[in-house]
């Protein structure tokens, strides 16, 4: 379990992180997101301990992060992929790690076994893919086999393959039984994948709840339909009640279920080319709720985007 409380940091004016409040329980894979800037890595390091924060707190398990006996054992973390001493091997990597954390050298195996790196064990890691510096970053979280796990934009740069990989993988985990928290700041990563959802925005919490009623309550279904004669057809619909907008060629229906379309159009004699419910999507509803926490707008933003 990792519980965050009334936690703050400001960086001189920037305010990173804001009153956050939340916590992530065991059993489930929590998403954190929100858009570029919006605190998520600066809340990750602050349950790590390694930054103070200006006020509140961060605990795992309980017990601030500093001050927890044996912490690999408890929490295992990846922030930052790129991070690891390139000189070194894979296997070199993980056994150091292992070494100084009090950790038995048959669990650098058993790490390299689960990630896929079994093979690549004794190659030096500055010649290592981004999607294998995921693994490793991942392989030296779980050496301590710890119940808490904390990924930083794990699927950021993965290929469809690894994606699926780290989803079975992170599914996996919650299925065990442990605390997972995954960020990211695409939603569509998170869709299929996140049970529970904790969106920031500008350092501050903008919802926790699950991934089901995220998009359900923040944004819109509606039903498409594709019609030579448009204007017949919406007089008919609102009518009935629908709401009816038009957008690039074609028709977007609310308040009016689907059958009930086809039914009126059979009725009317108006021909329909298409007639299919659009699903909210997660990307939709993230966008509702942040539009306007997003800090970096246009180039900026941009410029960002897959730095990591
Ligand atoms: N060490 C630091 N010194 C000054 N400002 C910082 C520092 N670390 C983060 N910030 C600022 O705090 C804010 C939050 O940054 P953070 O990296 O936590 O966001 P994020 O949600 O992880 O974004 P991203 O998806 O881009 O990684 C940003 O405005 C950032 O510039």
């Amino acid at each position: 379990m990792i519980e965050v409380a009334g936690l703050t940091k400001h960086f001189g004016k920037t305010r990173a992180v804001h009153g956050l409040t939340f916590q992530v329980r065991p059993g489930v894979v929590t998403g954190f997101l929100g858009p570029n800037g919006a605190g998520k890595t600066t809340t990750m390091r602050l349950i790590l301990g390694l930054d103070r924060p200006t006020s509140g707190t961060a605990t795992v398990n309980g017990m601030p992060y500093t001050r927890l006996d044996a912490p690999l054992q408890q929490v295992g973390a990846m922030l930052e992929a790129r991070g690891v001493h390139g000189g070194r091997t894979a296997k070199a990597h993980l056994l150091a790690l292992a070494q100084s954390n009090g950790i038995p050298r048959r669990r650098v195996g058993e790490v390299l076994e689960l990630t896929g790196l079994s093979t690549v064990a004794g190659k030096r890691v500055k010649g290592f893919s981004l999607g294998m510096s995921q693994r490793l970053g991942i392989a030296a979280a779980l050496l301590g086999d710890p119940k808490v796990l904390m990924f930083d934009e794990p699927i950021n740069g993965l290929d469809p393959e690894g994606i699926r990989w780290m989803r079975t993988l992170l599914s996996g985990f919650a299925a065990q039984g442990r605390t997972v928290l995954v960020s990211s700041h695409i939603m569509s990563e998170m869709e299929g994948l996140a049970d529970q959802l904790i969106v920031i925005g500008r350092g501050e919490l903008v919802a926790d709840t699950t991934t089901r009623e995220l998009i359900e309550h923040n944004a819109r279904a509606y039903i498409r339909v594709r019609t030579p004669e448009p204007a017949r057809l919406t007089a008919v619909l609102t009518a009935e009640g629908a709401q009816v907008a038009a957008a690039e060629g074609e028709l977007r229906v609310t308040a009016l279920a689907i059958e009930r379309i086809a039914e009126l159009a059979a009725r009317e004699g108006v021909p329909v080319h298409e007639l299919a419910p659009q699903r909210a999507s997660l990307e939709t509803a993230f966008m509702d709720l942040t539009a306007v926490d997003v800090e970096f707008s246009g180039a900026r933003h941009n410029g960002k985007e897959g730095t990591r």
